[in-house]
């Protein structure tokens, strides 16, 4: 079965939010990751591509708010607030990397969570709408999040996001883990959001499939941008092919146990 029907995603916000990001530096305490990064994402999807630590979550976790940022960030021609509530408050969602579900809670109370700021009836609608538009997670309302399986937990995480009714929506790499075919049918469904009217900005290590369902593209290298341009161009670019050659084959087994070991190392060096 299907993840989506062919109804629009109802619940974001449809006003083709545009961020620009002017300067933007940021870091871990006197470690500096961005330098100086300049970068704008146009209603549609924009996807941001680079290896291991180049920066990318850096990036997502400055505009959420979750770390300190300097330089100027637009939404809309407004500036974007420093605080993660704020910033949720502003339209913006963040899917990220790794879910961070909460295991114990069922699918129904943790798609609650992501509309914590609305009343308790737009909660309810907000609910409804994201089952009509997630049709399988209905079946599973009263499923432990932590017994789904990594594809139906990205779902549960790209829901709950989408529960916030956002205007800018950001996700940290959710192909990581998963196997190609729910791949494939995650980034139609991100797809679908950028086509219903909410703004995506994407970070994603699977380079042929991102540029794949992406409008435009940033290359982003230990914390500068190298390159940028329309998907379709930057696919085809010397850029990609060079350093990226492979990179967005689909390991033989299907899985990416290697890469999910590794991103649990690195949240666990984190915490
Ligand atoms: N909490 C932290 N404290 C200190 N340094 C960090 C922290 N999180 C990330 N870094 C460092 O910042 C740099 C950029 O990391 P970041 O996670 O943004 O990269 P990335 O492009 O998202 O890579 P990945 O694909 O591995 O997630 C790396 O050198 C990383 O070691």
């Amino acid at each position: 079965m299907m993840w989506h029907r062919d109804t629009p995603f109802a619940l974001g916000g449809s006003g083709r939010a545009h961020l620009q990001v002017e300067g933007l530096s940021a870091g871990y305490g006197a470690f500096l990751v961005l330098r100086e990064l300049t970068l704008e994402v146009r209603p549609g999807l924009t996807v941001v591509l680079g290896p291991n630590g180049a920066g990318k979550t850096t990036l997502l976790k400055a505009l959420n708010g979750l770390i300190r940022r300097g330089g100027g960030v637009l939404l809309d021609g407004v500036d974007l607030p420093e605080t993660t509530h704020q910033v949720v408050q502003a339209g913006v969602a963040l899917v990220p990397e790794g879910r961070q579900l909460f295991p114990q809670m069922s699918v129904t109370e943790n798609l609650e969570l992501g509309a914590w700021l609305a009343s308790r009836a737009e909660r309810a609608r907000r609910l409804e709408q994201a089952f009509a538009d997630f049709p399988k997670l209905r079946e599973r309302a009263q499923q432990l999040a932590g017994t789904m399986s990594g594809g139906e937990q990205q779902m549960v995480a790209v829901a709950r996001a989408m529960m916030s009714a956002p205007r800018l929506l950001m996700l940290d790499e959710p192909s990581l883990g998963l196997a190609p075919r729910m791949v494939d049918e995650l980034l139609a469904i991100v797809r679908r959001i950028a086509d219903a009217g909410t703004t995506v900005l994407m970070v994603e290590q699977n380079v042929k499939k991102a540029l794949a369902v992406a409008d435009r593209g940033y290359v982003m290298e230990r914390g500068t941008l190298v390159a940028s341009g329309p998907a379709k161009l930057l696919a085809r670019s010397s850029v990609i092919r060079e350093a990226y050659l492979g990179a967005g084959q689909e390991p033989a087994t299907g899985t990416t146990t290697a890469a999910d070991a590794a991103h649990r190392r690195k949240a666990a060096l984190a915490a």
